[in-house]
């Protein structure tokens, strides 16, 4: 599986405010440049806590032509991917619609019967870990559903989990120019944190885009021995 993360942040790293709510942090260009990297994955995946704060709907502008063709012939929209351990996504959740498939990749704390209504919602089900999902069980999964290249959106949990797993190959942040602050507003990688070894990064570009800049990056080395896994 090839991993690709994008986020948008404040100058200070934030990925939205305290309230958790839905912010525009990207301008036109740069929703333009997310389009194209979604249009280029086979699956778009978020947390569950961005479900909840955003109700995404996860798909591409058909209407543009350059994004149509980086679909390489491939009909519709990439799938949906939900990392949601408990089952929380709404049965009512746009990700939910039939625009697209869309994964919930779901832990064993998930009731059955929960299950059940997510798939009667229109979700494919995927059961991965006991207590929380297991990521890299999870991402596994999704090769058997032909998806190859995976995009992350976020938010900041899921991303943490995604480097702290060693899944991630590209990252690409777009840095608005703008201060959220807050100590306790989301930032590009939550979690517990790295202490000890730490994802290194190669920069491979910088692009001035809207009022801000996007910097994307190659992962060279995971942090394979992550101190929340000791
Ligand atoms: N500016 C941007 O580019 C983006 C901003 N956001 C913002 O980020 C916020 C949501 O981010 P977060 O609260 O960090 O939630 P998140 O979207 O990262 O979801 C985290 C939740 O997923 C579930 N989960 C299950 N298994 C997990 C695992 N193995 N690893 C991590 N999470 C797991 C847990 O319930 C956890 O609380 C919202 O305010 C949203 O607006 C979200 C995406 C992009
Ligand atoms: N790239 C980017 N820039 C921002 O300013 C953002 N707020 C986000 N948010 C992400 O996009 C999702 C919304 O997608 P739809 O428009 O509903 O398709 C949102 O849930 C975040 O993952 N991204």
């Amino acid at each position: 599986m090839y991993v690709v993360v994008n986020a948008a942040q404040s100058v200070d790293g934030k990925l939205a405010t305290r309230r958790r709510e839905q912010l525009r942090i990207s301008g036109p260009e740069d929703f333009d440049r997310v389009d194209r990297i979604r249009a280029a994955a086979d699956g778009v995946l978020v947390g569950v806590g961005t479900v909840l704060a955003d109700d995404p709907h996860l798909t591409l502008d058909e209407e543009d032509r350059r994004v149509q063709r980086l679909r390489n012939g491939r009909p519709g929209h990439p799938a949906r991917v939900v990392v949601d351990s408990t089952g929380r996504t709404p049965t009512d959740a746009r990700i939910l619609d039939d625009a697209a498939t869309t994964y919930l990749l779901v832990s064993e704390a998930t009731p059955p019967d929960r299950r059940e209504e997510l798939r009667a919602a229109g979700a494919e089900v995927i059961v991965a870990g006991d207590e929380r999902v297991d990521i890299d069980a999870g991402v596994g999964a999704l090769g058997d559903h032909d998806i190859e290249r995976l995009m992350v959106e976020g938010g900041g949990e899921v991303i943490y989990s995604c480097f702290s797993a060693g899944l991630v190959d590209e990252l690409h942040v777009y840095v608005g120019s703008m201060v959220i602050g807050g100590r306790d507003a989301p930032t590009l990688a939550d979690g517990e944190g790295f202490v000890d070894t730490f994802p290194r990064l190669e920069l491979d570009g910088v692009e001035r885009l809207d009022d801000g800049v996007v910097l994307s990056y190659e992962v060279v080395e995971s942090a394979e021995r992550s101190d929340d896994a000791e």
